[in-house]
């Protein structure tokens, strides 16, 4: 599949799910006309049929981006996921088919770890059971079961960026801090690396979750790692809904063998705010459930929506995949004057060779060249004088491996 560069104004961009108004603008600023910005997700059929023209795609959380999706995706450049996580997207189908996708890794990272600290404070004071009665007219006034978080432990699983942004935030409160994670980390402060899971489970009073969806975070916490937990311990989940299992969570709660629980990620999420929510979670005291919306503030969704549209427009306008989650990183300086040839391949031995051979052969002077590799795909970019590019096309395209490129004039 070879492209040379549109005329900006042919460029489409789709914004679904209700990106912040800041990414129209940055793409307005950089000269592309053609975005079309939708409040909610879109799925199945209607999102393919919907991406058939469609060349830089902007998603959150909800859009489900599969190996079908993206083969009927044909003119699809590059997908941004305006969140951190990205295991809505197929990476690896996307990579097949040389589609860049990017993220924003840090811009939420602040809101979700405030939200968890003021979930922890409200379910030690048992605030959820107390407010919904006064708003039914009772009054539960009681030190039964109160704390305070100070001198608490607080248990991180998954010290990334929410857990290590948590921790420090959580010690300013006089909690104790441990956490556990696959990969040794530099503990911030005071806090701990455990030694596994069950340690962290027997030892914390507020049990946090912050790891990324994958096969091995899948149903992480389940009955044996509930009764693991101290009966006066808060579980707080606000990764992925795959992460707890709901039905023995619903069963501790309900039978008091946990204090209490903040859930906002769930294995079935309503698709809209006009759907219903169903959850075996509902209706149980000192429970907070919200939806989703650990990410979900003002200031967060107004640098997402900067960052995301920013590496859109670095990768449209000059090939740039700096902090791409799945393409080979390249920064590349301006290139004013040059054609810019982008190719994404399979990582085979002799793809440079064969490149360098069809560009030798039009006649072209190559003035600036890039190779990066990242598993099985390879991303070379070359900066270009002369030669005649439709002829160039051609050839790029009989390279065995070649995925996709793109000539950027
Ligand atoms: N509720 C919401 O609105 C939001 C939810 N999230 C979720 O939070 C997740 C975490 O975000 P970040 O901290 O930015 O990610 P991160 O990638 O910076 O950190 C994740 C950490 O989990 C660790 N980890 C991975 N597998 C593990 C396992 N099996 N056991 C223990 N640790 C494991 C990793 O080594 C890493 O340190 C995201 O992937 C996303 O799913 C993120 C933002 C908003
Ligand atoms: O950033 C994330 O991973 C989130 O879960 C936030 O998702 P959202 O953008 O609120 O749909």
């Amino acid at each position: 599949m070879s492209e040379t560069s549109l005329d900006k104004a042919k460029i489409k961009f789709l914004l679904l799910e209700g990106i912040h108004p800041n990414a129209v603008e940055v793409l307005k600023q950089a000269g592309y006309t053609n975005i079309e910005s939708l409040p909610g997700a879109l799925e199945g059929e209607a999102l393919m049929a919907k991406l058939a023209d469609v060349h830089f795609l902007g998603i959150r959380s909800r859009t489900q981006l599969t190996a079908e999706v993206f083969a009927a995706a044909h003119k699809l450049v590059g997908v941004g996921a305006f969140c951190i996580g990205t295991n809505q997207i197929d990476l690896d189908a996307a990579r097949q088919q040389g589609v860049a996708v990017f993220n924003a890794p840090y811009s939420n990272t602040r809101s979700v770890a405030e939200l968890v600290l003021a979930e922890a404070i409200m379910l030690l004071r048992g605030v959820p059971a107390k407010s919904q009665a006064a708003h039914q007219g009772g009054w539960l006034k009681s030190a039964e079961n109160s704390h305070e978080i100070r001198g608490k432990t607080l248990g991180i699983v998954g010290y990334g960026s929410i857990g290590a942004q948590l921790s420090v935030l959580a010690e300013a409160l006089g909690m104790h801090v441990i956490f556990h994670d696959v990969v040794t980390k530099l503990p911030l402060g005071n806090a701990q690396q455990v030694p596994n899971l069950q340690a962290l489970l027997r030892e914390a009073d507020v049990v946090t979750l912050h790891v990324p969806e994958l096969p091995s975070t899948q149903w992480m916490i389940g009955a044996a790692e509930l009764s693991a937990m101290k009966p006066s311990g808060v579980l707080i989940n606000a990764s992925r809904g795959t992460v707890v299992e709901i039905e023995p969570l619903a069963e501790a709660l309900a039978a008091g063998k946990l204090l209490g629980a903040a859930v906002d990620v769930f294995p079935v999420e309503p698709k809209s705010n006009k759907d219903q929510f169903q959850s075996p979670l509902r209706g149980i005291p000192n429970v907070i459930l919200t939806p989703h919306i650990g990410g979900s503030t003002l200031e967060a969704q107004a640098n997402i929506g900067l960052e995301v549209a920013e590496k859109l427009v670095k990768y449209s306008d000059n090939g740039t995949t700096t902090s791409s989650v799945n393409l080979p990183e390249v920064a590349l300086p301006a290139h004013p004057g040059k054609n810019r040839l982008l190719h994404i391949h399979r990582n085979v031995p002799g793809v440079l060779t064969e490149i360098n051979r069809v560009l030798t052969q039009t006649g072209v002077n190559i003035t600036g060249q890039f190779l990066q590799t990242r598993g099985d795909v390879g991303y070379v970019v070359s900066d270009i004088e002369g030669g005649d590019t439709a002829e160039l096309r051609h050839l790029l395209d009989g390279v065995p491996g070649t995925i996709r490129s793109r000539v950027l004039f």
